[in-house]
């Protein structure tokens, strides 16, 4: 999006960050300070800093096109930084050692197409060193055990997604990054998969989900709100309640909205 209201927007100085949650000790599984993004000429990460502690489900939440996908991005290291650190288990986010300990699961699936369920986590698990029980075990925990013989091409696009996410579960990694894991699945299927992510994070697996639904927050131990390229605020669903006098997350979401340009505009 262009136009003289964005311009300003991109260019105001941020009001002062609310971090209210407790503050990860300093091994923190992500450590991000001052991160500056330009895509297409605009800054569309500015001066993010936050620390996501390990074993934490932390929810990334805010409008389309707030830059949920970007940050995910600069976690797994696809994405050039105009300034800033991006720390990932202790390594700078990117670098080698991380690339079988960061899974990453996009919005579009990456799943070969001609090839059956199993024989895609089958492929993974073979590249990560897992055994075939492994892979069923991922298929298993996506709910996809009865379509495990099925080819790909055949599935619907909440089954092709949850086969992406059974060959980021099956390399076990340390940071699991999930970019809008339940769009498209039924509430029955979204509560066993956030049930799951509960199971992986009590296993000392970090998890960073994004979200625009703000429903799902519930499900987080964390929440990072953002809009418009910045991080409003780091807290916890009932600190955001507390905060802003408010029960129902989406509201308690749109107040802080309002406090924030409130203060922006003084
Ligand atoms: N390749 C690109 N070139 C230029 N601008 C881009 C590019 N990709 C994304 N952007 C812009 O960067 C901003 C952040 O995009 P991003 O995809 O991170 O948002 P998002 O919060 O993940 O959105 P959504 O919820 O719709 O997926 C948007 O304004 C988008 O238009």
């Amino acid at each position: 999006m262009t136009g003289p209201a964005h311009e300003r927007a991109a260019t105001a100085a941020p009001p002062p960050l609310r971090q209210t949650a407790p503050q990860p000790p300093a091994d923190a599984t992500i450590d991000i300070r001052n991160l500056v993004v330009r895509r297409g000429g605009r800054e569309v990460l500015r001066d993010l800093t936050l620390r996501v502690g390990r074993g934490t489900i932390t929810g990334l939440l805010g409008p389309s096109g707030c830059g949920k996908t970007t940050l995910m991005r600069a976690i797994v290291g696809t994405q050039i930084v105009a300034s800033g650190s991006v720390t990932v288990l202790g390594l700078p986010a990117g670098s080698r050692p991380l690339r079988s300990r960061v899974g990453y699961v996009t919005q579009n699936p990456t799943v070969y197409l001609d090839l059956s369920v199993r024989d895609n986590v089958r492929y993974f698990a073979s590249l990560y060193g897992r055994s075939g029980q492994a892979a069923a075990e991922a298929i298993e925990a996506v709910g996809l055990t009865a379509h495990t013989d099925q080819l790909t091409r055949d599935l619907s696009g909440g089954e092709l997604s949850r086969v992406s996410l059974a060959c980021a579960l099956v390399a076990k990694p340390d940071l699991l990054v999930l970019d809008e894991p339940t769009v498209g699945l039924d509430p029955v299927l979204r509560a066993e998969l956030w049930g799951r992510f509960a199971d992986l994070a009590a296993d000392g697996v970090t998890l960073l989900v994004s979200s625009h639904v703000m429903d799902e927050a519930e499900h987080c131990g964390e929440l990072l709100l953002m809009r418009e390229g910045l991080l409003l605020a780091q807290l916890t669903p009932a600190q955001l309640r507390e905060e802003t006098h408010e029960s129902s997350l989406e509201h308690a979401f749109l107040s802080l909205i309002r406090a924030h340009e409130s203060e922006a505009a003084r």
